[in-house]
């Protein structure tokens, strides 16, 4: 159970500015993921998350997606995607996402005030994606019943002064161009 841990240390780091970003078969579908971790990820998620009486599980497109899918068949829990494409829908939600490199519009269609939700993301860096995913969430008046991201980024994040806390399975950081763990057990 730990390819997670290995698969970080041998992950490349590019540049996107002045943001060291890492390219991780998780957080960028590239290298190719392993079966075996795709599966030590789900059972980690599924230890460490509480999924008592979830309806749905929300995600933001689109490296949430393929873990998502991954709980959702473990768990036959309901999935939604946060999409980066406006429908229009009755009900739709729009939020404003800012990440370390990039900003842009998302849209969160069928959830409802009231719904029990896991939210699940790949990475959590500046936390500025899954603020703005949480926020909207409140503004819909969702329950909340927990939140996980993979990999953190240590680091300040926008949820530092939020009553959220997010939950992670390991924290690292980016130092002389290679990847540091900080905590490889991540924050309950
Ligand atoms: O904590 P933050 O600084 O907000 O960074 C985390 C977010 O950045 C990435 O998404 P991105 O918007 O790059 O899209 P992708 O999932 O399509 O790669 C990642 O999947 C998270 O959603
Ligand atoms: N793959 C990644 N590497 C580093 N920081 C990120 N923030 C979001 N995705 C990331």
């Amino acid at each position: 159970m730990d390819q997670l841990r290995q698969s970080l240390l041998d992950a490349p780091i590019i540049q996107k500015g002045d943001y060291e970003y890492f390219v991780h078969p998780i957080s960028d579908g590239v290298p190719m993921l392993e079966p075996g971790l795709l599966r030590e990820i789900v059972i980690k998620i599924i230890r460490k998350a509480d999924l008592e009486d979830v309806d749905k599980i929300v995600t933001p497109a689109a490296m949430g997606i393929h873990i998502s899918t991954a709980v959702s068949l473990m768990t036959d829990i309901p999935l939604v995607v946060i999409r980066k494409r406006e429908y229009g829908l009755d009900g739709e939600v729009s939020l404003h996402q800012q990440t370390g490199y990039s900003e842009g519009d998302m849209f969160i269609n069928d959830v409802d005030e009231g719904d029990r939700v896991l939210v699940l993301d790949d990475v959590l860096s500046t936390g500025g994606t899954m603020k703005a995913v949480l926020d909207a969430l409140d503004h819909i008046g969702a329950d909340v019943v927990d939140t996980v991201a993979i990999i953190k980024k240590a680091g300040p994040t926008e949820l530092d002064d939020s009553e959220h806390n997010v939950k992670t399975l390991i924290n690292v950081t980016v130092e002389d161009g290679e990847v540091v763990i900080v905590d490889e057990h991540g924050d309950d």
